[in-house]
């Protein structure tokens, strides 16, 4: 009896498929009879008669192909006249290779203890095996599979999840070092008998563990499946020859011609896939895109079909029909997802048959209606029959009629109305802001994988790699098992990479790590497509973004120097309070900045609560409404307590007055307010990605107008502090770009304290004091101030016309190059600026794509 390995163990494995046979068996199986035969050449034959072969073959792993290290690979891997690591045929061999396997006597080493012996400087080597407990019985009954690593004197035996299950050391180095196949080596009370040898890439990637533990069976033979992804529309295949073509064609042609110029032809299935998918051999027919839309395509779209198409059709992973497509903000993925779904509702490569049927949109409920009007944007009404759930369409009128083919329903209707929709069989399954499925224990994903859709594909416009275990849970969403399980992912991946990016992680951990991390790459590369805002930019209108400092007024300077001088402030730059103090002062401080009557707001509600419990937010509010006006009521506060709130009112009015049709509104995830052309943003976030969100949502495709994007901060605050640690983070790193991240998630340091509670109450711009520009320069190039030249000076440190480049955050170096000017400056061009200067010390101003024609 031996354990016989999952199914999704096998898949794509060459390591795995190689047959296991016991060693010592007495009774001869089948394969005994191939291991008999000789030479070898017979071998090959049996196996490629049995089509094993020409499968293997036809499934190389892609990622390998890559890697630098193949050359070497090959060499340790196949020592017995075979190369190619991966090469199917060699594994095969090497199973059936008789002397090794059936017919030799294992060589059993005994382990020494303690027996001194000197240790050369040695390699380390890993070899695959199987283990049992140890026993005396001569017919093992042979557990599991493993990976034995051996070090010099020592072993290490790792179950295929990465685990480890026995170490041993003070071995004899000699007969360590002439490990090989056939072996036997007793370690931590199991026995292991050595079957191959892994080298040192297949380890130093994983792809040993995780071919035990369900690897892609990569498909077999699409070009665009063998690389890691790069661009897919160049796989996109040449309409197929008259002359090629089946007989009996005639009877399914495809919908459009895919011979004229422009058209947008779809990969077609090779043999492989037509003997997978098309069970009645119809004859393949080309999948040409609706011109209607190919019209419309810009090209980055183009090539995201095609990905798409690939995906979900099983072209590139085999068996495998998930996609994630990650573009950034604004890139149009819901029109690819649109053109996807129109395409396979009326065609298909197989006779032409339509692929799906009823297909599933799932989005935040602030998006259905969104993509309703696309649908109707870019196929019109009468093309596509949608459903939009909403309250006055329930999901039981979809369920009764086979009019609709597709559902639209926010994530909350699809768990209150999943009995339903399980009675309906989706072909297709769109989850839109789909990182929301990054953790596989909540409802919405399990409920999403019970319907048991195999087309799976997540839109996202933020980063999915970020974190690992959620990385884990997108793709495993997608294309289930294709990283094996959790625990063999977290062992596997997960672990090695974590460490190799801590600072103390040693050279041979760093190595580690970043195969690891290449090779999951690579791995999930084939199904991850994200492209940047670049690729959209000369499509865009002009962006005109102003970072405004905004002079507080006297009422706020007046509390914020009680806040700083407040104990809580004290006790938290000593270090002495508990929990964390820090974040109550920085919100009141930003309270203050929005508006005082937000902090008396906050007085008040504590001086009433009956909880008063929090001792450090009592500490922090002491005295302080003493400083209002006696009579001070916030609900009829002016604007001229806050000096962002005048420049916010000035500013809509000179908005009004002088674009009366552009309206400012607020803006969400997923959300097109192309509507709206100025966007000002009132209250900083530490995080620099909320910003681009909503700066995405009004500078995007389809906007007719310039976009006016104004930061408003208060100069000298801790707003600027805020804003400074938002792009000087930027130059240290690409620093991660994510949502989640908020202040309770920031550590700071006692000096970044001092800094965050520092009021600045004589300079005009302290962002612009770090940048050590010229201006702030005398001319001896001694240092002085901004005050010591004239305040209309006008400081431009490099071009102003900035490409940006893609939707990161904004860098300190790059400020550097923005437009400069004190809020005095005599000639400003810009009318809406010139309306606001009065109540401001500082801007930075930035336009992209100034000469776009729109
Ligand atoms: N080819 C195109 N031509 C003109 N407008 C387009 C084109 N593609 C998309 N758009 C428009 O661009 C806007 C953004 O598209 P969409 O909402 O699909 O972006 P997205 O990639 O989903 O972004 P997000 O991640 O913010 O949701 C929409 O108004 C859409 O109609
Ligand atoms: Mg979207």
């Amino acid at each position: 009896m031996r354990r016989s390995a999952a199914p999704s163990q096998l898949q794509g494995n060459p390591f795995k498929k190689l047959k296991f046979i016991p060693p010592g068996r007495s009774n001869p199986s089948p394969n005994e009879e191939n291991t008999k035969m000789s030479p070898d050449v017979k071998l090959f034959e049996v196996v490629a008669s049995k089509n094993t072969f020409l499968q293997l073959q036809n499934n190389p792993r892609i990622c390998s192909s890559n890697l630098p290290t193949e050359g070497s690979a090959r060499e340790i891997n196949h020592g017995h006249n075979y190369s190619g690591k991966h090469c199917p045929e060699a594994s095969v061999m090497a199973t059936l290779d008789p002397p090794h396997t059936v017919h030799s006597a294992p060589k059993e080493i005994t382990v020494p203890k303690g027996q001194e012996e000197e240790e050369p400087d040695s390699q380390v080597k890993y070899f695959s095996v199987v283990w049992c407990k140890a026993s005396k019985k001569k017919h093992k009954k042979w557990e599991g599979d493993a990976v034995l690593i051996v070090k010099g004197k020592s072993l290490i035996l790792k179950d295929l999840e990465g685990k480890d299950i026995g170490r041993g050391i003070a071995y004899k180095f000699k007969e360590l070092e002439n490990l090989e196949e056939g072996h036997r080596v007793m370690i931590g009370g199991k026995e292991v008998e050595v079957m191959g040898i892994i080298s040192p890439d297949d380890f130093n990637s994983g792809r040993c563990f995780q071919l035990g533990g369900g690897s892609p069976a990569i498909s077999s033979s699409s070009e665009a499946a063998k690389k890691c992804f790069s661009n897919p529309f160049k796989s996109v295949c040449k309409p197929s020859s008259k002359e090629n073509r089946p007989n009996g064609f005639q009877d399914c042609k495809p919908r459009h011609d895919p011979h004229v110029p422009n058209s947008l032809v779809m990969s077609r299935p090779d043999s492989n896939q037509q003997w997978m998918f098309s069970k009645n051999r119809f004859p393949v027919v080309d999948v040409v895109i609706d011109p209607h839309l190919v019209y419309h395509l810009r090209p980055h779209q183009k090539e995201g079909i095609v990905f798409l198409y690939e995906c979900v059709m099983g072209m590139r992973v085999n068996g495998r029909c998930g996609a994630i497509l990650a573009d950034e903000m604004g890139l149009g993925k819901t029109l690819q997802c649109i053109s996807l779904i129109w395409t396979l509702q009326c065609q298909g490569p197989y006779g032409g048959k339509p692929v799906i049927k009823k297909t599933l949109i799932v989005t935040p409920g602030s998006l259905v209606n969104n993509w309703k009007k696309e649908f109707q944007k870019w196929l019109g009404s009468e093309r596509i029959k949608i459903f939009p759930v909403d309250q006055d369409h329930k999901v039981e009128e979809f369920t009764k009629s086979p009019f609709y083919s597709v559902l639209i329903i926010s994530y909350e209707m699809l768990l209150r109305s999943l009995d339903q929709i399980k009675n309906v069989k989706f072909d297709l399954l769109i989850c839109d802001e789909g990182h929301r499925l990054k953790n596989s224990a909540i409802k919405t994903t399990t409920a999403l994988i019970s319907l048991s859709c195999e087309k799976r594909v997540i839109l996202t416009g933020t980063p999915v790699q970020n974190d690992l275990q959620e990385f884990f849970a997108l793709i495993d969403f997608v294309n289930p098992g294709i990283l094996g399980s959790l625990s063999s992912y977290r062992k596997i991946y997960e672990e090695p990479i974590i460490i190799s990016r801590q600072p103390s992680a040693s050279e041979e951990e760093k190595e580690l790590g970043e195969k690891r991390a290449a090779e999951l790459t690579c791995l999930t590369g084939l199904f991850i497509l994200r492209r940047t805002q670049e690729v959209i930019n000369k499509y865009l209108p002009p962006k005109i973004e102003n970072v405004v400092f905004c002079r507080p007024g006297p009422l706020q300077v007046e509390l914020y120097r009680k806040l700083l001088n407040s104990q809580a402030v004290r006790f938290c730059l000593q270090g002495l309070l508990g929990s964390s103090p820090h974040l109550i002062c920085i919100g009141a401080l930003k309270k203050l900045c929005n508006h005082p009557c937000l902090l008396f707001n906050s007085i008040k509600e504590k001086e009433y609560s009956s909880t008063w419990d929090g001792n450090e937010e009592r500490s922090l509010y002491e005295g302080l409404v003493d400083v209002f006006p006696a009579d001070y009521n916030p609900l009829m506060f002016t604007e001229e307590e806050s000096g962002k709130l005048q420049v916010l009112l000035k500013l809509l009015a000179v908005i009004h007055e002088l674009r009366p049709t552009e309206n400012s509104k607020a803006g969400g995830v997923g959300l097109n307010l192309i509507g709206g052309s100025h966007l000002i943003l009132y209250d900083i976030d530490w995080n620099p990605a909320t910003d681009i969100q909503a700066m995405s949502r009004v500078w995007r495709d389809g906007q007719k107008h310039p976009v006016h994007i104004y930061r408003l901060l208060t100069t000298g605050t801790i707003e600027e502090k805020i804003y400074q640690r938002q792009i000087s983070k930027q130059d240290l790193s690409e620093a991660v770009v994510d949502l989640t991240k908020t202040s309770e998630h920031i550590q700071f340091s006692v000096e970044e304290l001092k800094n965050l509670f520092t009021l600045h109450e004589s300079s005009h711009c302290v962002t612009h004091d770090l940048l050590d520009c010229e201006c702030t320069r005398d001319k001896d190039g001694t240092g002085g101030s901004l005050e010591k030249f004239p305040n209309s000076r006008n400081c431009q440190l490099g071009p102003h016309h900035q490409k940006s480049n893609s939707l990161k955050p904004l860098s300190m170096s790059q400020l550097k190059q923005w437009k400069h000017f004190s809020g005095d400056h005599l000639n400003l061009t810009d009318p809406f600026l010139e309306r606001i200067r009065e109540n401001v010390s500082f801007f930075f101003q930035n336009i992209t794509n100034q000469s776009t024609a729109i």
